[in-house]
């Protein structure tokens, strides 16, 4: 594999910027990343206009909204969003069994309406921002922090979803537990030279993809160094190392 092809098919970078300015200016310095996301910041900023920027680029994208709410509401959020044509999609395994169903049938039916390709729905199992000690006391959740990430995707695998978000520590056992055709997609990716900041539960790209994740989410190592384009560089070159 060519130099920096395994990081074009596997990092998504997080565009956690404030203004569609902004993400443009990531987008255009970064022109060898295929994968953007858009999240929270970003979507309630520009909203839906974002997509169609990344589009005319010919970009993939993941559409990161977490989704959490009642059925209902999940799902008609779930049948709005599919109609964009975006390629991942979130929701929080939280929403409960009959949440999940209800939103994966609904992105098929938003999608088709469209007449677009069905984005591959996934569910947040625990932030990566959370420690095992934080689900304890904070949270009140009695489970051992992977045996909690293995039940919230498992219940995502038989609600019908594509695939999880998960940190990387936890790709070994949930790779195991799920098969090769579940997508596992992994924030909290930190390269060596990185600051963690609020992520807890990391590893570097290199490790990430050894363990077995299907994507890498990749936000601050990148956006915020002062030098995006040589921080790609850097990410690349430790990926071809493993390729
Ligand atoms: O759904 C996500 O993408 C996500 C889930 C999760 O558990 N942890 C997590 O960090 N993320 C997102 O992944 C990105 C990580 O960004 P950095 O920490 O800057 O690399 C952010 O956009 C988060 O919103």
């Amino acid at each position: 594999m060519g130099s920096g092809e395994l990081a074009q098919q596997r990092v998504i970078v997080a565009l956690d910027v404030p203004d569609e300015e902004s993400a443009i200016a990531l987008v255009d310095r970064l022109e060898d990343v295929t994968f953007f996301k858009v999240g929270l910041e970003l979507f309630t900023s520009t909203g839906p206009k974002i997509l169609e920027m990344l589009k005319s680029r010919q970009k993939s994208i993941f559409l990161d909204l977490k989704f959490d709410d009642i059925p209902n509401t999940v799902a008609g959020a779930c049948r709005s969003a599919a109609r964009y044509g975006v390629d991942l999609l979130t929701i929080h395994a939280t929403c409960g069994r009959e949440a999940l169903k209800a939103a994966t049938e609904a992105a098929q039916v938003g999608a088709a309406q469209a007449g677009v390709k069905p984005p591959k729905l996934i569910a947040i199992t625990l932030l990566t921002s959370i420690s095992a000690r934080q689900l304890a006391f904070d949270l009140k959740i009695p489970l051992e922090l992977p045996e909690y990430a293995l039940e919230m995707a498992l219940m995502a695998q038989e609600s019908g979803l594509d695939g999880v978000v998960c940190s990387p520590q936890e790709v070994v056992q949930l790779r195991q537990s799920c098969g090769d055709d579940f997508l596992l997609v992994c924030p909290g990716i930190r390269p060596t030279w990185a600051d963690k900041a609020d992520q807890k539960r990391s590893l570097t790209p290199a490790q990430a993809i050894v363990a077995g994740a299907n994507y890498l989410v990749i936000g601050r190592p990148i956006t915020t160094a002062a030098d995006p384009e040589l921080a790609w560089k850097r990410i690349s070159e430790d990926l071809s190392a493993i390729a």
